[in-house]
């Protein structure tokens, strides 16, 4: 189902400006009677990526539900035919095996971390987006947010104006929150090299810890160029569609630092790979978003929670930006940090109620196994 949620405020990032999150929610009914929750979020409709809300919910409808239905609802089995039946959509993949790992979780009385490794934290770290594109509002909004202890590290959304903007606006919020505070900006693929190279030796002037995704994602040789001047960590976010990706950018050395993000990757258990991948390398995680709502980020939090390096932590902090709460029981933010739950499955209980009410009003699928 398409679940339209209005954010808390407007969300300025490079390639959108956000007003609204569109949720694609999996609920799966396995014939044991099971039920499981996934999800598939992108941003900004086709902005971001290949996929929007709408082709994730449409190709889940015509195509991932009928390649599953009485098959076996093991997530490990239906991921590997998702993978060889379907190519691409890496989106709805992640939201229906997210949906069977949940199951598979209540199934085995397990949370779902136990399904993908081994649980080494039970809170993961969460830094906070600031995107209202008015530098006095973020600062506002960070100095509320270090006084509440829900986060002290931030992420700014840069690459919309111009360089000598962005970097004296970068500059201002750095000097406001001082030096105990963490700085790293997004870029979301806007710069060129030549742009890149200025403007990450800017940016390390002011102060700034770390530049994420400056090139575009096939750009590997630049990314390497760039990491290879070491003045700020360079992070690869959209460059990642899973190992394959990652294994270029390891042999490029291209990335100080991975985004991990479950969608992107095609799921948990890709996501996972690359995870290892980069940890085995040398490389450090980070854990991404998609903005997802509380059900997509409490499965990546559950991978993430089973990494055993985590050194920049996550930004799982989207069901704060949204408006509506979908949960029974929201999600435990507290200390810089999110709880990971230790119930069967997700650990999560959606509020149906609250969800039918903002959904547009698609039918559901029920899909069983034999
Ligand atoms: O990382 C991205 O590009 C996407 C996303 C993550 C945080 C946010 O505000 O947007
Ligand atoms: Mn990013």
């Amino acid at each position: 189902m398409l679940v339209d949620v209005p954010t808390i405020r407007p969300h300025k990032l490079a390639m959108a400006v956000m007003h609204c999150q569109v949720l694609c929610l999996v609920k799966i009914t396995c014939s044991d009677g099971v039920v499981g929750w996934g999800e598939g979020t992108t941003i900004g409709g086709l902005a971001y990526g290949p996929e929007s809300p709408e082709s994730i919910k449409v190709n889940i409808d015509s195509y991932l539900a009928p390649l599953l239905i009485g098959q076996s609802a093991d997530p490990f089995a239906a991921s590997a035919r998702m993978a060889a039946h379907i190519a691409g959509n890496n989106f709805a993949r992640c939201a229906v095996e997210t949906a069977l790992f949940d199951a598979q979780g209540k199934r085995q009385g397990v949370p779902v971390s136990d399904l993908l490794g081994t649980r080494v934290r039970d809170a993961v770290p969460v830094l906070w987006v600031l995107a209202s594109g008015d530098t006095a509002a973020d600062i506002a909004e960070a100095e509320d947010m270090i006084a509440r202890r829900r986060h002290n590290v931030f992420k700014l959304k840069i690459g919309r104006r111009e360089l000598a903007e962005d970097v004296a606006h970068v500059a201002r919020i750095k000097r406001a929150l001082g030096d105990a505070i963490s700085i790293r900006v997004d870029v979301n693929m806007a710069w060129d090299r030549h742009t890149a190279m200025r403007g990450i030796a800017m940016l390390a002037d002011v102060g700034c810890d770390l530049v994420e995704q400056p090139l575009v994602n096939h750009d590997v040789a630049g990314m390497a160029e760039l990491k290879a001047q070491g003045k700020i960590a360079i992070m690869a976010d959209e460059s990642l569609t899973g190992p394959v990706s990652a294994q270029a950018f390891i042999d490029a050395d291209a990335a100080d630092v991975f985004a991990v993000k479950i969608e992107q990757s095609a799921g948990l258990i890709a996501a996972g790979r690359v995870g290892a991948m980069a940890d085995a390398a040398g490389t450090a995680l980070y854990g991404g978003t998609m903005l997802e709502s509380a059900i997509g980020s409490i499965a990546a939090a559950q991978l993430f929670c089973t990494f055993p390096n985590l050194q920049w932590g996550t930004e799982l902090f989207a069901p704060l930006l949204l408006t509506q709460e979908i949960l029974t029981t929201p999600l435990t933010y507290r200390d810089f940090a999110l709880e990971v739950p230790q119930a069967p499955g997700l650990g999560i209980t959606p509020d149906e109620v609250a969800i039918a009410r903002l959904a547009r009003g698609a039918p559901t699928r029920t899909i069983t196994h034999g």
